[in-house]
């Protein structure tokens, strides 16, 4: 019914995603963006939300030719679907995503988007709408799935990482804890959003693998569903 949902990022060992300032920072080495380069390419599509594309504007391509050659090899597109949670289409045209490197893309709107600014991305992207004011995330991959989208590998931010552990959507959590200290109370985390209030609520994790990699650690987490 749903894709099965791997989350990945990288966060500073006190649990910042990026600076105050919200903007893409070296958190891991080279051998954390390998890793998370084979990851992208093993899984059929890979999401950010709108608040990530705005920061950091990535284009989400794969980047090691080897690994783009097993792709076509194995019949898929060099680049996993590139997927956008965008409610109110704010997505820029000029946006990396739409622009570098082959291969399909898809933007979640909601109900509330500019039907115009919808046309304009149309020549873009496939747009998928889900939920009134807001992307209904379980919506938006029930129907991603009926596309035929099986694996989904989530790389933030902290809002949409947020919901999706809200709506019980994450199968496999991985964080690469840098060696650095960001700071500042308003720094996005891996999970921002609302926050559950009462322990019953808590998404429970049980640890899969842990490992050094560059100066950081790599842990990888498995979700327990209810
Ligand atoms: N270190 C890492 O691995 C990493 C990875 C990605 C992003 N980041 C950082 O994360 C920050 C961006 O995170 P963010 O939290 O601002 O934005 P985000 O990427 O999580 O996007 C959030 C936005 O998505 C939209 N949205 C639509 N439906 C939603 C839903 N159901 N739930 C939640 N959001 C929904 C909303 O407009 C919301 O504001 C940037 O600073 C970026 O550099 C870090
Ligand atoms: N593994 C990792 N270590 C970091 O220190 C860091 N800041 C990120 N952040 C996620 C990053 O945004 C994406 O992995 C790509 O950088 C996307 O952008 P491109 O495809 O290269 O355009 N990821």
């Amino acid at each position: 019914m749903f894709p099965y949902v791997t989350v990945n990022l990288a966060m500073s060992a006190d649990g910042k995603l990026s600076t105050i300032e919200r903007k893409q920072v070296k958190i891991s080495g080279q051998d954390d963006f390998r890793r998370v380069d084979i990851l992208k390419a093993e899984n059929d599509a890979i999401m950010v939300g709108i608040g990530t594309v705005l920061a950091d504007d990535p284009s989400l391509t794969v980047k090691s030719p080897e690994l783009k050659e097993k792709r076509l090899s194995s019949g898929r597109d060099e680049n996993p679907v590139r997927i956008i949670v965008d409610s109110k289409a704010r997505t820029p045209c000029s946006a990396e995503i739409l622009h570098k490197g082959p291969g399909r893309r898809i933007i979640a709107v909601s109900k509330s988007a500019d039907p115009k600014k919808i046309d304009e991305l149309g020549k873009y992207a496939e747009i998928v709408q889900a939920g009134d004011e807001r992307v209904d995330l379980r919506i938006f991959l029930a129907k991603i799935a009926e596309m035929g989208i099986e694996t989904l590998m989530v790389e933030g931010g902290g809002s949409l990482i947020w919901s999706l552990f809200e709506d019980d959507l994450v199968d496999e959590y991985y964080t690469c804890i840098g060696n650095v200290i960001i700071g500042g109370a308003s720094a996005p985390t891996p999970a921002d959003g609302t926050g559950f209030i009462r322990e019953n609520e808590f998404t429970k994790l049980e640890i899969a693998s842990m490992e050094k990699i560059d100066s950081g650690v790599l842990l990888k987490w498995k979700i327990i569903k209810n």
